[in-house]
């Protein structure tokens, strides 16, 4: 039976990619204040995506200003050496790509055993076969709306209808099993397009460019993340 995430809380987790990096503390702070429920925290080795961006220092040092939920998301190749780094620093979820681990259900274990929650994120080619074997293992599904990489690129329309499969996938599972595995959906997500994301099954949406492009007159980000949320009334 097809059951809408929609029944779902929202979870916004606002990506950092799109911060200001020379003021990260402040605005993490600020997320979190706006009523973010995660931190996303985008982790790129110029090897798995063509971008460098932070790493455990960056996040050890931004920890003691956050008090929600740091989603940490690998795009590095290969991972499982960061895992209890980012474990140590405070990370509550870690997910990485399965193209860049050799032994996924072992990088999935790896992660639980350093006390995280473990997501396996799929770009928008990759086949969601990689779920069939990891299901028990998995705790989230990152579904990658754009190729990993940047920032502020256009959602790619036909996540939509992968949203809707991993869905029936993840509620199947659930009604089996009676365990929730969370969908976050990762790119390209904005005020005009959150309720077609979750209706189409996600129930965590990151969201950089447009949360931290729309801040509030004094910095903050309420008005941007309560307008997020409000196109998803049952969520608000
Ligand atoms: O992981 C990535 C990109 O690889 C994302 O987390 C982006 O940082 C999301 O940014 P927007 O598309 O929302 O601007």
């Amino acid at each position: 039976m097809f059951i809408p995430s929609s029944v779902q809380p929202l979870r916004l987790a606002p990506s950092i990619l799109s911060a200001d990096f020379s003021r990260l503390g402040e605005e993490v702070r600020a997320i979190e204040a706006g009523g973010a429920d995660l931190v996303h925290f985008d982790v790129m080795d110029n090897h798995y995506v063509p971008n460098l961006t932070i790493g455990p220092l960056v996040f050890q040092a931004i920890r003691p200003h956050v008090g929600i939920p740091i989603d940490v998301h690998l795009m590095v190749e290969p991972v499982d050496a960061l895992i209890p780094q980012f474990a140590k620093a405070g990370a509550n979820i870690i997910s990485f790509h399965p193209e860049a681990s050799r032994h996924v259900d072992r990088t999935l274990a790896l992660i639980r055993e350093h006390g995280c929650q473990a997501g396996l994120a799929l770009n928008p080619a990759t086949p969601l076969a990689w779920l069939d074997q990891v299901m028990e293992r998995l705790d989230m599904v990152l579904l990658m709306s754009v190729n990993p990489g940047f920032g502020g690129q256009a959602f790619i329309p036909s996540t939509l209808a992968k949203l809707r499969q991993v869905r029936q996938r993840l509620d199947a599972y659930a009604d089996t099993t009676g365990r929730r595995i969370w969908l976050e959906v990762d790119g390209g997500v904005k005020v005009d397009n959150i309720a077609a994301i979750v209706a189409a099954g996600a129930d965590t949406c990151v969201a950089g460019s447009a949360v931290f492009g729309a801040p509030d007159a004094d910095g903050g980000y309420r008005g941007v993340l309560r307008a997020l949320r409000q196109q998803v009334p049952q969520s608000a």
